[in-house]
């Protein structure tokens, strides 16, 4: 039965499927909120680190030649996330986890790397292990722990309470942060709610493939397009003047993921944390894998995940901003220091709101380049 079900019936084997009014009963006061939720965690953060994280790069810990290429992805990656979820069968589940301990203890990842991993889902019998192996193990190591189909903020609440308790007990010094996947109808219509429910919160991805399946969309693909979602322009007249229903009507492929990643933008904004696209699963067509990752990144996304390691380098490129754009917003602020009042340059009319995108785009510039000799350089001559 789904959480959404059982919560519908009043019943069901989800102790946390509740209403959203009864949901707001747990939440903490103002004053609480950024306290440890168990004697011995680390205090949590009041401002999530904005650190680069163009790509996150999956790998499945259990596979030998994948783990194998983890050293040489460090300073590659700005994101290496060890997946223990979808994609990693159950006989392979243990493998998988252990695999990634060693992994955190044996690999230096250095200042510019973090490592992520993605735990199964809430539901199922591997949780539990997940975390109290990962936290109390290797917890310093782990920069975020991705948690799948989170369906409300009584998801993250559970999340956060036993990773403070682990945290405690592993003698961990700084919080793990939580990153949730938006990948059923539920979740999408708490996003919100999920995206301020605890300072541990750092991002949220879309997860295509499950909020496809979730919501009976009738697509088969794991993210990007689908050519039957498209509008035809309006038939031309024909020589009576009537429409003519039989001529030539070019068609334009709309974007399926619009709406989602929109209002998840909003969601993050809204509470301070970060919006990413997830996966694209045609590693073969890495031109509308560029597409899409653009999309996301020109709608307020940060990153997006690499499922190969070809989709590395397109995420690297379309979410730095390009030299010309920050070539422009340099224009802009050298004519508009203190960004008050109207200016033209080139002919547009640059004003306070534009001088505010203008700086989004110089201080992410600013914050890659610190990690990214080669960007540097590239930005330096723009
Ligand atoms: C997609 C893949 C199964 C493709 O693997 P393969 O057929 O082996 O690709 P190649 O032959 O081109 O590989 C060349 C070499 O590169 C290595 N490789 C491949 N992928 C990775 C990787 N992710 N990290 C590191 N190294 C990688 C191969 O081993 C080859 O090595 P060698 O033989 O030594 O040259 C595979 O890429 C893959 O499994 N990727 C990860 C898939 C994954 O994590 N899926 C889950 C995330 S998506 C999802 O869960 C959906 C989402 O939740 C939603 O709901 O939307
Ligand atoms: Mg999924």
């Amino acid at each position: 039965m789904s959480r959404t079900r059982a919560a519908l019936l009043g019943c069901g084997r989800y102790p946390y499927a509740v209403s959203r009014e009864d949901s707001s009963h747990h939440m903490r006061s103002a004053k609480d909120f950024f306290a440890p939720l168990a004697v011995g965690a680390p205090t949590p953060v009041t401002e999530v680190p904005a650190r680069p994280s163009r790509m996150i790069h999956f790998f499945d810990p259990s596979n030998p030649k994948m783990a194998a290429k983890v050293p040489d992805m460090v300073g590659v990656s700005d994101v290496l996330l060890g997946n223990l979820e979808d994609a990693v069968v159950a006989d392979k589940k243990e493998a998988a986890r252990e695999g990634l301990v060693t992994i955190a203890k044996e690999t230096d990842f250095g200042e510019h790397t973090q490592l992520w991993t993605r735990i199964n889902s809430l539901d199922s019998p591997w949780v539990l292990d997940d975390l109290t192996r990962l936290v109390t193990e290797v917890g310093d190591t782990l920069d975020v722990i991705m948690v799948p189909k989170v369906q409300g903020p009584e998801d993250i609440h559970y999340i956060d309470r036993i990773l403070a308790q682990l945290e405690a007990k592993g003698g961990v010094q700084r919080p793990i942060l939580v990153h949730a996947i938006l990948e059923t109808a539920r979740g999408m219509a708490n996003v919100e709610e999920i995206a301020g429910a605890s300072p541990r919160m750092q991002g949220i991805s879309l997860g295509p493939a499950d909020l496809a399946a979730d919501r009976r969309m009738k697509t088969t693909r794991v993210g990007g397009g689908h050519p039957g979602y498209l509008v035809r322009q309006d038939p031309a007249k024909g020589a009576d003047g009537a429409p003519d229903y039989q001529g030539e009507r070019p068609v334009f492929q709309q974007d399926l993921w619009h709406y989602t990643i929109a209002r998840m933008v909003d969601a993050c904004a809204m509470h301070g944390i970060f919006p990413f696209y997830g996966p694209f699963g045609d590693i073969k067509d890495t031109v509308a894998c560029e597409d899409q990752f653009r999309n996301a990144f020109l709608l307020g996304c940060v990153g997006a995940w690499s499922l190969h390691p070809v989709q590395i380098e397109i995420a690297k490129k379309v979410f730095s901003p390009s030299a010309e754009d920050v070539a422009h917003a340099r224009r802009v602020k050298e004519a508009m220091p203190d960004g008050r009042g109207a200016v033209m340059i080139d002919g547009k009319m640059e004003d306070d709101a534009s001088w505010k995108q203008c700086m989004v785009v110089l201080e992410l510039a600013e914050r890659l380049s610190a990690n990214d000799p080669e960007l540097a350089k590239m930005y330096e001559e723009a």
